[in-house]
This record gives C-alpha cells, sequence and structure tokens, in this order.
C-alpha cells in the first residue's frame, strides 16, 4: 500500500492536485477529468488535516456535497488550507465554503432550485482572475445542481462569470490564486468544463501535466521490489479478472517466480472459467499460478443453506481458509530453494473507487450485501506471521487499470471482461446451490453470453449473466410435460455499478436466446428477463 512517506508514491513523482470531498456524488469525476488531461490527483475527505499531510498539493479543489454550509454540523474545510498558498478552486458547496470561510452571511439559502443546464456568461475583468475561464469565449453551457447560493461576493473577490439565477456563478479573489464556480465542470454535461479544469490546473496551479501509465508501470515496479527486498514471498488470490489479472502480472514483473498467484476453483465459476485461467496466466502470461480445485469443500459447505448473507459468508470463509493453506504449503516448499523466505505480503486488487469508498465524506451507508472475496485475509495471523497488503493499483479506476493491462500486453478479452463476483454463480441461484442447479445455470450462462458476444453487442453491455430460480414451472415439450427450472437473464449497462438499467435487447434476439436455453439446457422449463433497475435491485441475485 503506498503511504504518505513512500518515496515511490505517485503524489512524490508526479505534481499532484488535492481534491478534498465534502461528499458529492460526483467528487471522483473532478479526479477523472484531472487524470484525463495527464494531471494526477488525490482525494481526501474534507476534514483531512493539513497539518497530516507529508507532501505539498499543487493546488487544492473543494468538491460539492449535500451540506448546507450554514447548517449546524455541516463539514469544513481546515482553514491551513487558505494558507498554504497554492490555488485553491472551489466547486458548488466548495465555493460556497469559500464565501462561507470569509463571513458566514455570505451563503443562504436560495429561493430557487437550479438543477440541470443554466448558460453561464462569462465576465471579464481584465486581471489575473480571468485565467480561469481563459480561451473558453463570453458563454459556456454548465450543469447545476444547488438550491443554496451566495449572497454577497466574499470580500476580495471578483464576479468573473453569472447565470440567469446565479449572480456569482463564479467568483476569483483579486489578488490570491482563489477560485469558485457554482456549477460542476466536472460533469460530461458541462461541455468545457475540463478546459476549466486544466486552466486551473495546469495554467494557475503550475502542475505538469505528465502522469503516464508507462511511467506508473515503472514507478509502481520499483516500488515493490523496494517494498518486499529481495527475501519475501508475496501471495496473491487471482480471479482471473481483469483486477487481479493485472496486479498479477505487475507483481511478476517486480520480483518473478517469488510472487505466488493461487486461483481457488470453487465449483462456482464459470464453464471451464478455472481451466482458462490456468491457460491464460500461467501459460501466455508466466505468472506463477497454482489452482486449488476447491469444489467439494465450498458444495459441502453450501449444502442446505439458502439464506443469501450466509452463503456469502460461508464462501468467503472457505476462500480464506484455502487460502491460509496455501500460504503455509508454499513456505514450507520453498524452504530449501532459492526462493526460500517468509510468505509476508499479500496482493489485494484493490481500486481507487474501493478506497474513496473508505475515505469519502459520506454519512454511512446500509449494509445491502457483504461483498465476500478473500478480502478477510490480512487480518489472519498464522504462526506468528502477518501477512501486509500489497495494494498497486490502489490509486486507479477500472479504465485505467484496463489501459494498463493492455499496456502489459494481457489480451483486449480479458481487459474487457464483465466483472464477476468472487461467490460467483453462488449468488446467482436464488436459494440452495446444488451441483445440478450450478450446472444448469452454468450452461445457460454459456449460452446467454455466446449470443451476446456472436450479436456483436458485448461492448454495449455493462455486464450480464444468467441465473436460476429455484422454484418450477410446467411446460409442455414435445407432447410430454416438464416441470422445470426457470432462467433469469440480467444484463445492465452502468459505469460505476452502483446505479444500472435493464439493457435493451432486440426483442426478436431474446427470445431467440430464450429458445436456445430451453431447448440445449436440461431441466430448464421457462426464460424471463430481468427488467429491474439499480436501485431498487441490485446487479447480482442475493
Ligand atoms: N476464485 C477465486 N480465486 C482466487 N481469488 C479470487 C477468486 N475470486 C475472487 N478472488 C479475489 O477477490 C478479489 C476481488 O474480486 P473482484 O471480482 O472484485 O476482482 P477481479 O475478479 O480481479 O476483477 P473483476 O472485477 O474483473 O471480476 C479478486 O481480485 C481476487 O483477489
Ligand atoms: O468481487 C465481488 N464479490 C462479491 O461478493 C460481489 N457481489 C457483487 N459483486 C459485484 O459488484 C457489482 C455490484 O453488484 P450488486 O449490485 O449485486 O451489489 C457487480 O459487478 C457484482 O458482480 C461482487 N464482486
Ligand atoms: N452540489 C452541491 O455541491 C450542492 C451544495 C448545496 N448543498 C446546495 O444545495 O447548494
Ligand atoms: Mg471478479
Amino acid at each position: 500500500m503506498a503511504t504518505d512517506n513512500d518515496a515511490e508514491a505517485p503524489h512524490n513523482n508526479f505534481d499532484t492536485i488535492l481534491v478534498l470531498d465534502f461528499g458529492s456524488q460526483t467528487s471522483h469525476l473532478i479526479l477523472r477529468r484531472l487524470r484525463a488531461l495527464s494531471v494526477y490527483a488525490e482525494m481526501l475527505p474534507c476534514t483531512a488535516k493539513l497539518a497530516d499531510l507529508t507532501w505539498k498539493p499543487k493546488g487544492i479543489v473543494l468538491s460539492g456535497g449535500p451540506s448546507s454550509v450554514y447548517d449546524e454540523g455541516s463539514p469544513h474545510v481546515d482553514p491551513a488550507v487558505f494558507e498554504l498558498g497554492v490555488p485553491i478552486l472551489g466547486i458548488c458547496y466548495g465555493c460556497q465554503e469559500i464565501a462561507w470561510q470569509s463571513n458566514s452571511e455570505n451563503v443562504a439559502r436560495g429561493t430557487a432550485r437550479e438543477y440541470g443546464h443554466a448558460d453561464v456568461t462569462i465576465h471579464k475583468v481584465d486581471s489575473h482572475a480571468d485565467r480561469l475561464f481563459a480561451g473558453l469565449g463570453e458563454t459556456m453551457h454548465a450543469y447545476m445542481s444547488h438550491f443554496d447560493k451566495l449572497v454577497r461576493l466574499p470580500e476580495g473577490f471578483v464576479v468573473v462569470a453569472k447565470t440567469a439565477n446565479s449572480e456569482f456563478a463564479g467568483i476569483a479573489h483579486q489578488t490570491k490564486p482563489i477560485f469558485g464556480v457554482q456549477f460542476h465542470p466536472e460533469l460530461e454535461h458541462t461541455p468545457r468544463g475540463s478546459e476549466l479544469l486544466r486552466n486551473f490546473s495546469v495554467d494557475i496551479c503550475g502542475a505538469q501535466p505528465n502522469w503516464k501509465m508507462s511511467d506508473f508501470i515503472e514507478q509502481e515496479i520499483t516500488r515493490i521490489r523496494k517494498l518486499v527486498g529481495d527475501k519475501a514471498q508475496v501471495i496473491g488470490a487471482v480471479s482471473g479478472g481483469v483486477d487481479s489479472t493485472v496486479a498479477a502480472k505487475l507483481m511478476t514483473e517486480a520480483i518473478g517466480d517469488r510472487f505466488h498467484a493461487v486461483h481457488i476453483d470453487n465449483g462456482l465459476m464459470r464453464l471451464n472459467e478455472s481451466k482458462k485461467v490456468k491457460e491464460t496466466l500461467k501459460e501466455h502470461l508466466g505468472i506463477n499460478l497454482t489452482v486449488i480445485d476447491g469444489t467439494e469443500l465450498f458444495l459441502n459447505r453450501l449444502k442446505g443453506v439458502t439464506e443469501p448473507e450466509k452463503k456469502r459468508k460461508i464462501i468467503g470463509e472457505t476462500f480464506i481458509d484455502l487460502f491460509e493453506k496455501e500460504a503455509i504449503r508454499i513456505e514450507k516448499e520453498a524452504e530449501n530453494t532459492p526462493n526460500a523466505g517468509k510468505v509476508s505480503w499479500f496482493l489485494q486488487g484493490t481500486l481507487y473507487p474501493d478506497v474513496i469508498e473508505s475515505l469519502s465524506f459520506k454519512g454511512p451507508s446500509a449494509t445491502i450485501k457483504t461483498h465476500h472475496n478473500v478480502g478477510g485475509l490480512p487480518k489472519a495471523t498464522h504462526d506468528g506471521w502477518r501477512l501486509r497488503l500489497l495494494e498497486p493499483l490502489r490509486e486507479l479506476f477500472k479504465d485505467e487499470v484496463r489501459n494498463l493491462g493492455r499496456r502489459l500486453k494481457i489480451h483486449e478479452d480479458l481487459v474487457n471482461r464483465f466483472p464477476f463476483p468472487g461467490p460467483g454463480i453462488g449468488v446467482r441461484i436464488l436459494g440452495e446451490c446444488t451441483p445440478e442447479r450450478i450446472e444448469i445455470a452454468r450452461q445457460a450462462d454459456h449460452i446467454f453470453i455466446s449470443m451476446i458476444k456472436e450479436a456483436g453487442i458485448y461492448n454495449e453491455i455493462s455486464q450480464a449473466y444468467a441465473g436460476l430460480d429455484t422454484s418450477k414451472a410446467v411446460g409442455v415439450m414435445g407432447d410430454t410435460r416438464v416441470y422445470g427450472y426457470i432462467i433469469i437473464l440480467r444484463a445492465v449497462t452502468t459505469s460505476d455499478f452502483m446505479s444500472a438499467e435493464p439493457y435493451e435487447f432486440p426483442f426478436a434476439l431474446l427470445k431467440a436466446m430464450a429458445r436456445r436455453i430451453v431447448n440445449e439446457v436440461d431441466g430448464v422449463s421457462r426464460v424471463t428477463y430481468d427488467l429491474s433497475s439499480k436501485p431498487p435491485g441490485t446487479i447480482e441475485l442475493e
């Protein structure tokens, strides 16, 4: 894990913009836009104390947020931010925060909600204050989402942009590099928002736009080598999904066979999955991989279990049990070889959204379901050794990981694959997982996904699978009565998997899919298509 004082951490090697998060739904998009401009950016909660920061950002962005600055208990930024001497840009709540810190009377509840498009008129003042909107002409379209507003210009500031409803849609300090906008430049619906963010980060903050994936690979490899040293061994759970495969490839480049990838076939994988994982990782990518067949253990433990959270818990625990055993075996086996050394690190494919989730300034969220992988392992101790976490992807977003995968020469099919959950088919069967039901779901899924690929629409869909309803329905085939399971097809589009919409298949294609599944998979009498969005549905069935 990159820690603040780690010399190899990206914020110590690239000019970095710090985004302080006030809990907006779109805070992470500010980072995305900056990184797309090749400007490296990191996020911390708005309550972060600057004194705790061991690196100096080139500039600071204060994000939007759901609270109102004037309410008691609302979040406020460490006032030291304004003393740091680096440029500051406030967005929506962030802009209101700048005004409020100057004088709490400056912000009040608005009279009209302003959600959606607004035309922003840019107001030139012939000073350095014009730099934020430089090159953007006289007007721009912007997306607004606010109720509160600035009612007075904070002392020392000038107006640099207006809308019909917001007299202070853009403000800038007359002498200091402090700016605020009421609209959201990070949203796609603000078409020239990236140019504004470029003006801020590159021209105003002076950040070098040199964040590059190839540099990232080299630096990460150096960092891993230093951290691990030349004796220790690393183990990593590898599912065959894009995150763990990319992380495993990076580890292999860094320390070769001292990295041990372990793939567990939990009996709940897709058709031929574990076999393909072995082929791809071992043969094509040269990763030192062990495949463990845990089918019997998993399915025995799942016998008779119907409650979704209980199923998830059993699967998660069984992963950990098998993984621990494997770690001990690896250490023993290496004892008298040149690779001898303690297994002291555990590789995880954590991505930045997971990090943000744990950092971001949001209220507690209800547990809808426990996402179980082998994540409990780092807490485990064995014979006194404790695994330390290694998370080479923790600064990256999914599409950056896909990019990294391409650079590491991982095949496009794998790089673009639908995500597949750790508990696999186990959370796609409503109720008890029996070998018969798993096989039916697996066959149906294979037909469904193959037909999606043949139709050339794989890349239009974010995730798809066939699940199984354990209730049975009556059907008739060749004049005989059948009493079989109901297959539930699910296909969604989403950008972040937090919300999703059902994919709109051509009806003829859906019918053809249903026909093939009923005809070719024994034990199925009907096929349905799940039309639920998320929310209120979730992507997986359980
Ligand atoms: N069958 C498995 N064997 C070993 N490790 C697994 C298995 N299934 C899941 N894991 C572990 O759980 C982690 C989280 O799974 P997750 O599905 O989020 O990521 P992924 O499989 O690497 O990528 P993707 O999101 O593309 O599926 C994996 O990175 C891997 O470390
Ligand atoms: O690695 C994982 N372990 C899990 O236990 C798990 N449960 C859901 N998912 C994936 O998360 C995304 C959102 O799924 P839900 O809408 O069902 O919560 C979807 O992409 C799901 O496939 C999991 N991934
Ligand atoms: N999007 C935002 O940052 C909103 C800020 C504040 N909650 C408002 O309604 O004005
Ligand atoms: Mg996966």
